[in-house]
């Protein structure tokens, strides 16, 4: 049998982090699952506790289980590292939820406790993750990285305390909206070049450069229609040239991945991706603002996580 870890954001989701919990605790309890629970006191502490919780798991078959939103998930698997021997499980509990979307784990907490208990027995799945390599430092990524404008928005929106206002109101994915409109009229575009697998594609006016794993974020938006988990490969999108005018109408069709029709929208897949640029942009990943650069390398890890809800790739 496998061994429980969680590893609890309480603020995840403005409160929900906890809220989520106490229901998980009682449910474990109640089925006598044996576990154990860690709690994050600020940002970053998740990639600690995880990588404490791996290590008292040494030997045995452990998984590891991030209970919020996004950076939470995202935090758990830097913690675990590539290849790591422990399965990675999550309980969604934040704003977003971009990671649930993407691989088929349920949206109500309680229903994705209830599919990682089910198949503890199963061998996780493996699933490819992104890395990112910003500055001489390595971020994995499981749902996208992004370079540009979606950076500037993903920072104010993490950084707004409208954020609170907005899940109080169980609006919390209309903050991204926002945040977009309010930036808009502020953002100039930068010259960019994208060096896919050895070949450059030059953009003169670009919005941003998304590297994505699995088609949604942003809290469900299809930014990259095609992108699949277990293909080993990463799916670019590159937004350039459009007016102000045009991104809202571009913008608004992402809900539904149709923005791919227009011509100022350019997708590409790849392994190795460098994004360059004449001055420092803002960069991502998975929603985490993680600083300014002229120079981004990204590449494909297969098989970099193991996931517990045994969703979607293939059996280890
Ligand atoms: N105890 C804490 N106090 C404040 N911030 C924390 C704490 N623990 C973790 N964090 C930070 O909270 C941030 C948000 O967490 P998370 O992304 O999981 O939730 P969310 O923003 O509500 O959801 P989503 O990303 O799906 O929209 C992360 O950047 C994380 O580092």
């Amino acid at each position: 049998m496998n061994t429980f870890y969680f590893i609890v954001n309480p603020k995840a989701g403005n409160g929900k982090g906890r809220a989520v919990w106490k229901r998980a605790e009682q449910k474990l309890n109640t089925l006598h699952i044996p576990y154990r629970a860690f709690f994050t006191e600020y940002p970053g502490h998740a990639i600690e506790l995880s990588r404490t919780a791996a290590g008292l798991a040494d030997g045995e078959q452990a998984v590891v289980v991030a209970v919020g939103g996004d950076g939470t998930a995202h935090e758990v698997l830097n913690g675990l590292g590539a290849f790591a021997t422990s399965g990675f499980g999550f309980i969604p509990a934040g704003s977003g939820n971009d990671f649930s979307r993407g691989f088929g784990i349920p949206a109500d907490p309680m229903d994705a406790l209830g599919l990682l208990l089910g198949i503890q027995e199963r061998n996780p799945s493996s699933t490819d993750c992104g890395s990112l390599n910003l500055n001489g430092k390595n971020h994995l990524f499981i749902n996208s990285a992004g370079a540009g404008f979606d950076a500037l928005v993903s920072k104010k929106a993490n950084e707004s305390r409208l954020k609170g206002l907005f899940n109080r109101l169980s609006l919390g994915k209309l903050v991204y909206v926002y945040i977009l409109l309010k930036e808009l009229a502020s953002y100039n575009r930068t010259p960019l070049q994208v060096t896919i697998d050895g070949n450059v594609h030059s953009f003169k006016d670009a919005w941003f450069a998304t590297v994505s794993n699995q088609p949604y974020y942003g809290g469900g938006m299809i930014i990259s229609p095609c992108a699949r988990p277990d293909d080993g490969e990463l799916d670019i999108t590159v937004v350039h040239r459009l007016s102000k005018a045009k991104l809202l109408l571009v913008f608004m069709s992402v809900f539904w991945g149709k923005h791919t029709s227009f011509e100022e929208v350019h997708m590409f897949k790849g392994k190795e991706i460098k994004i360059q640029t004449t001055s420092p942009i803002h960069i991502h990943a998975d929603g985490e603002y993680i600083g300014m650069a002229n120079t981004g390398e990204i590449m494909a890890v297969p098989g970099a996580a193991k996931l517990a809800h045994g969703t979607p790739g293939k059996e280890t």
